[in-house]
């Protein structure tokens, strides 16, 4: 056994820090190698492009969810790095927003070849303080997430007031009296307690999930939720598109569960990067374009009752 690759699974619903927390973990002077692989909901890759890459690999798996469509590139890309065997030290999965753990976990259970060489260290969910009580409401995912984790990193603690962090974790409580909890801002946590935790217990999760280790265990996504992904080959004029993307952010909150972007800025030679969860929005100027790579921009807009055509053309009419 000890000798088989730690897996964590990194997951948490939409905007809750797990790439926040990702980053962390990679910048940290750990002395390891990680393969990283992540999966987004969206029909373009922006993720990838924000995970700080030092020495580790990233690889990417889109167009679907982890937990449905691609679990067969999950297979694929494990048994790809096995047979690189002794070039890095654990694996870490980070899933969409909208991915139900249990599929992907029992994929290092199931699956002979994966089972044989790797063993899953821990599911680490990433819980947003400030939204976490509403998901709970309406997303079962969000609750399938708490359920099935070994350690919580309950973020964002920030945002919300005593109580509120008080009433969060009390539900969360009652969903996984089990697992580690810790509380965090912008996902600062020592990374021993998240990585080589030892933590998953199959016997727990067979009771959460009698059914866990049998095939044909499928999750359905929450209809609702629809990702419009725009991209816009060309610049981007600041004075329109900022505006449009904050009067989007306050018109159409309460129904963005996520967005996110990268644009070019005419006549600037850095990448703005934007991230919101609902009216919240945050952006900055982030590293150079590199000379090999297009200046395309591309924004992710995750919501229920989008008006794509609108989100398409109110896009297109910012470039500059
Ligand atoms: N105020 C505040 N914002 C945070 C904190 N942690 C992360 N954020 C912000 O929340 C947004 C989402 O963070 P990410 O790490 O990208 O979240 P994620 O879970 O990877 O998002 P998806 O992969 O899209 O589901 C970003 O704008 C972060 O900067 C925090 O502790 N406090």
């Amino acid at each position: 056994m000890t000798d088989k690759i730690p897996v964590t699974v990194l997951t948490g619903y939409l905007g809750a820090g797990k790439t926040t927390l990702l980053n962390r973990i990679l910048s940290e002077p750990h002395g390891k190698k990680y393969a990283v692989i992540v999966n987004e909901f969206g029909e373009v890759g922006i993720d990838n492009d924000l995970i700080v890459g030092a020495d580790e690999e990233v690889f990417e798996m889109n167009n679907g969810c982890v937990c449905c469509t691609v679990r067969g590139d999950l297979i694929r890309i494990i048994d790809g790095l096995m047979k690189r065997k002794g070039k890095f030290d654990a694996i870490i999965v980070e899933t969409t927003g909208l991915a139900d753990p249990a599929p992907v976990a029992q994929t290092f259970f199931v699956d002979q070849d994966v089972s044989d060489r790797t063993r899953l260290d821990a599911v680490v969910t990433v819980a947003d303080a400030k939204w976490l009580a509403e998901r709970l409401k309406d997303a079962p995912e969000a609750k399938n997430q708490i359920a099935f984790a070994d350690v919580i990193v309950l973020n964002k603690t920030d945002l919300v007031s005593a109580d509120e962090l008080a009433d969060v974790e009390s539900r969360i409580r009652a969903i996984n009296p089990y697992a580690r909890l810790h509380r965090t801002e912008r996902a600062k946590i020592d990374i021993d307690e998240v990585l080589g935790r030892n933590a998953f217990d199959l016997d727990r999760i067979m009771a959460l999930e009698p059914d866990f280790l049998e095939e044909g265990h499928h999750h359905h996504h929450d209809e609702d939720v629809q990702s419009v992904a725009v991209t816009l080959d060309g610049d981007v004029d600041p004075d329109r598109f900022l505006p449009w993307i904050n009067d989007l952010a306050q018109r159409e909150g309460p129904n963005i569960l996520r967005s996110k972007g990268i644009v070019a800025f005419k006549g600037e030679p850095k990448r703005f990067v934007f991230q919101g969860v609902h009216m919240m929005l945050e952006g900055d100027l982030q590293r150079d374009w590199r000379p090999d790579e297009k200046r395309t921009s591309k924004i992710v807009v995750i919501g229920r009752d989008l008006d794509r055509p609108s989100i398409e053309k109110a896009f297109h009419a910012c470039a500059a």
